[in-house]
């Protein structure tokens, strides 16, 4: 148990918490940047009882582990992979609510509102859904940072599933609201979600 106190457990989870604590943190920032306070409230922080669920399992998980196989954590060029995940994952997030800035929004559009332009440019070139790529690199790279293969694999079948089911859904209003304009862009661009067309 008093590997819990140690050096790798201190560098690994330190290194959750400040991934965690940026990334929440970063968005309620740029959506009050983008959209203005009085528009964000705590949703921004893209809270939810499902993640919470996730996470504290994650933790137990890394906490049981570090205690009955500790060699199991030392795989620094793993857990390195991680944070490199973590890293890239959360820049293309980034990158894409910037991008994207008014027409990002946390809750999927179904009416098309005046500001509501369609974007191509920028990381919306490579990938039609890059904030969703993003997400899924930095949410799988904190389990692979913790070594936490349960986690890791449920982490990636999990946000796999939401996206592939979400993005279906908001391509639906996304070809009402910009019709061919919309067709012909994702003919040509990826979604950017593995397996989802
Ligand atoms: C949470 S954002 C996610 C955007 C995009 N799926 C991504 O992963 O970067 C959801 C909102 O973005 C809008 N949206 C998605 N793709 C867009 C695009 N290429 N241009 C403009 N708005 C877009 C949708 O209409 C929806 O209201």
């Amino acid at each position: 148990m008093t590997e819990i106190f140690g050096y790798t457990a201190c560098r690994q989870l330190s290194q959750m918490f400040l991934a965690v604590f940026f990334f929440h943190s970063s968005e309620y920032v740029l959506a009050a940047a983008i959209h203005g306070r009085s528009k964000v409230n705590l949703g921004s922080l893209l809270i939810s009882k499902a993640y919470v669920f996730a996470m504290m399992f994650s933790w137990l998980e890394y906490v049981v582990e570090i205690a009955l196989f500790p060699g199991l954590k030392e795989y620094w060029w793993i857990s390195n992979l991680g944070l490199v995940m973590v890293i890239i994952g959360e820049i293309i997030r980034k990158l894409a609510i910037i991008t994207a800035g008014l027409s990002f929004t946390h809750l999927i559009k179904v009416y098309h509102e005046e500001h509501h332009n369609l974007i191509t440019h920028g990381v919306y070139r490579f990938f039609r859904h890059p904030s969703y790529t993003g997400f899924l690199i930095w949410s799988v790279g904190t389990q692979i940072m913790l070594c936490n293969p349960i986690s890791a694999t449920g982490f990636a079948i999990v946000v796999w599933r939401f996206f592939a089911q979400r993005i279906p859904y908001e391509e639906f209003f996304l070809r009402q609201f910009f019709g061919s304009k919309y067709e012909e862009y994702a003919l040509r661009t990826p979604s950017g979600v593995p397996f989802v067309k």
